[in-house]
């Protein structure tokens, strides 16, 4: 996998980061960066550390070892100095419950020295509809919003925005990566947690995958493509209404097509991949072979293997 060397202008520099809950390491010995101008995800399972590791960024929790800077300051020491210069979006929004949706993001504005336009950014996502409701009786994703624009509204220079689209609509969700991308164009350094790994793909600059409270790939995303084991392997997706013998569907393909190699795994129920070198004739193979077996084929698609594909690899299939 890619190393990663921290640049020396790196916004947020997190070294053998360590924290311990009742005896057990749940961050041990994280290393991870992000630099202005990007945007940097955190990727892995649930109770994989990403955040514990982004409180401890957010100066919310205070590491057990090793070392956080953000922009060159101590999160939990340098706390004052920080809070004008920081975004931060939590889980559970961490917002006061008992005002108005837009009156809250006003009082949040005013503390600071230039703060965006409120009208504005509640144009842009969607806030005005539900402007006059107080925070307890807002929808979760309304919430989100919300959450959202409190963390950008005194312009940070870092954003922390831990699963900024979770339970969120379509629309509600190209809203914020809009609005993320206009953050990057502007030098902000962007860190966000996720579990779409669309969301990572189509975002990311930076993607660091976490496991076990430990970093366990860095890179772009073309680089984690790149560093996969077996490769950025074209693949053929196969959703199909019955059960695939795999084993003769890999016979059939190395028999007809000589001097190739073929993977074939199943990756839900009803769903198989097909990995090897794809060419017309190994995709007319493909259907001829579930043929063979009285396999019906509902969908089958061609593409390159994807982030996701690369994520569970990396972490397993097994649910934590
Ligand atoms: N205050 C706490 N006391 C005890 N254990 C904790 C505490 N906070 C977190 N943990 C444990 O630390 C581990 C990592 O939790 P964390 O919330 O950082 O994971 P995560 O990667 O963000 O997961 P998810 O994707 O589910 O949000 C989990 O096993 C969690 O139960």
């Amino acid at each position: 996998m890619p190393t990663t060397v921290p640049p020396v202008e790196a916004a947020v520099v997190v070294h053998r980061l360590r924290k311990t809950y009742g005896g057990r390491d749940v961050v041990d010995g994280l290393d991870l960066h992000a630099a202005a101008g990007e945007v940097t995800a955190v990727l892995g399972p649930n109770g994989a550390g990403k955040t514990t590791t982004v409180e401890c960024c957010e100066g919310l929790r205070s590491p057990d070892g090793g070392t956080v800077r953000v922009l060159g300051l101590d999160p939990v020491t340098d706390a004052v100095r920080l809070r004008p210069r920081v975004g931060v979006m939590l889980q559970d929004g961490g917002l006061p419950t008992g005002v108005r949706a837009l009156e809250m993001l006003r009082h949040v504005a005013a503390m600071y020295a230039a703060p965006r336009d409120v009208g504005e950014l509640a144009e842009r996502l969607g806030l005005h509809a539900f402007a006059r409701t107080t925070v307890r009786r807002l929808s979760g994703g309304q919430r989100q919003r919300l959450a959202l624009a409190a963390a950008v509204v005194g312009r940070p220079e870092v954003v922390f925005l831990d699963e900024p689209s979770a339970g969120m609509d379509p629309q509600s969700r190209h809203a914020v990566w809009d609005l993320v991308r206009e953050l990057r164009a502007d030098g902000v350094a962007v860190v966000l947690t996720t579990h779409l790994m669309d969301e990572a793909e189509d975002l990311a600059d930076r993607v660091h995958v976490v496991d076990h409270g430990r970093v366990i790939a860095s890179g772009s995303v073309p680089e984690l493509l790149a560093a996969d084991a077996d490769g950025p392997a074209p693949t053929v997706r196969v959703d199909v209404t019955a059960e695939v013998d795999d084993a003769a569907l890999t016979a059939h393909l190395t028999t007809t097509l000589p001097g190739t190699t073929w993977h074939v795994s199943r990756t839900d129920p009803g769903t198989y991949q097909v990995s090897g070198p794809t060419s017309p004739t190994a995709v007319a193979a493909v259907t001829a072979a579930l043929a063979d077996q009285d396999v019906l084929v509902r969908r089958l698609s061609v593409g390159r293997r994807t982030l996701e594909d690369v994520f569970l690899d990396l972490t397993g299939r097994h649910l934590r």
